[in-house]
């Protein structure tokens, strides 16, 4: 026992993504302690609202079949895992046949980030023990994790994750495609949603660094990056590429709507008080992340965009479906996103 259970802890800690890890860490529960049922929540707030996600299930049918499902958004969670993610508490119930719900809190950096859930007979204490420490191995793992992904200065996505989540985006999309091609067989196509991609820039920023200093200059990018975690929903993901660069990518919405809510984004920086600075404008150029799409081309379309938008006089979107012109940045500019 005390050999597959150091076996287990090692090959836990041997994943190098969130993905693995969990799959992972929902197979050594059910190994080690048996369950009807385990789930990873993940919790996200933003705009005053509270987001969670079942992000992995492992439900076992017989003793030979388990059934894992993956991602899907909680529109009504339960009062005990609502309980537990607010409280950063352990919460367990029994039902009259016996069997036993628990929540364990998943904390990073202090602040409860969602929850493990199990569904099984009544737990020994032992069984309770080996569980919290299982929890607590993922809690610390994915700590190291999620450093690794985020900019220092901002805590946002880094650029080194980028080409990783795009392709999971695309992935999904390509599935989603598929199903609905096959649902809409004969049917009239109603117009689709698109997921996008938006490369933020701020406007002159170097004159921020000239005039009052480094600090400063990264001051404002700290507020920028908390202003976009606010604004925008906790399911994008926000991306700093270095410097005063931003990607955004979003997950499928109409046209209309992408446009409305980055207008509304534009305006609102237009609006913030930043120290020192009077006023701060952002650039943003657009484009569509379709499902057979290279991140690379995505983030060239963008690029793009964005070059309209600054030559356009800054402080505004732009989309790379409607530029017309060249707007491919002349040779030896540097001011782009580094692709490559
Ligand atoms: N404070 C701070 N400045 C940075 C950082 N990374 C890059 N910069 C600065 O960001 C500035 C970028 O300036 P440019 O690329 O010339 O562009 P810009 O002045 O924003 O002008 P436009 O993009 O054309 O509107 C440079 O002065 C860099 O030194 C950082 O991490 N912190």
């Amino acid at each position: 026992m005390q050999e597959e259970l150091l076996h287990s802890v090692v090959k836990l800690t041997k994943t190098r993504d969130v993905d693995s890890l969990e799959s992972s860490l929902l197979s050594t529960i059910h190994e080690f302690i048996g369950c009807q049922k385990v789930s990873i929540y993940k919790s996200t707030s933003g705009r005053g609202e509270l987001t969670v996600e079942c992000s992995l299930s492992l439900e076992v049918l017989d003793d030979k079949q388990y059934y894992w499902e993956e991602s899907e958004r909680i529109l009504s969670p339960s009062s005990e895992l609502l309980s537990c993610l607010h409280s950063a508490c352990i919460i367990a119930i029994q039902d009259q046949h016996g069997v036993e719900r628990r929540w364990i809190p998943i904390t990073l950096s202090d602040k409860p980030i969602g929850a493990i859930a199990i569904v099984s007979e009544s737990l020994s204490s032992a069984d309770q023990v080996l569980l919290n420490a299982f929890c607590c191995i993922y809690e610390n793992y994915l700590t190291i994790l999620h450093e690794n992904e985020r900019d220092k200065l901002t805590g946002l996505l880094n650029r080194q994750t980028f080409d990783k989540k795009l392709k999971q985006l695309i992935e999904k999309q390509v599935v989603k495609h598929h199903k609905t091609i096959k649902a809409n067989k004969g049917r009239k196509q109603h117009e689709e949603a698109m997921s996008w991609l938006a490369m933020l820039d701020i406007d002159h920023f170097k004159q921020v660094n000239d005039n009052y200093g480094h600090v400063c200059g990264d001051e404002v990018l700290l507020i920028l990056a908390q202003t976009m975690e606010h604004f925008f929903n906790p399911t994008d993901l926000l991306f700093r590429f270095g410097g005063e660069e931003f990607v955004l990518v979003f997950e499928p919405v109409k046209f209309e709507e992408i446009e409305r809510l980055l207008n509304e984004f534009v305006a609102l920086v237009r609006r913030t008080k930043f120290p020192f600075v009077d006023k701060l404008t952002v650039s943003i150029g657009i484009a569509k992340v379709g499902p057979y799409d290279f991140p690379i081309h995505v983030l060239e379309n963008a690029d793009r965009a964005l070059y309209a938008a600054k030559e356009s006089g800054r402080d505004q979107i732009c989309f790379f479906e409607s530029i017309a012109g060249d707007y491919t940045r002349p040779k030896g500019d540097d001011d782009g996103v580094d692709l490559f």
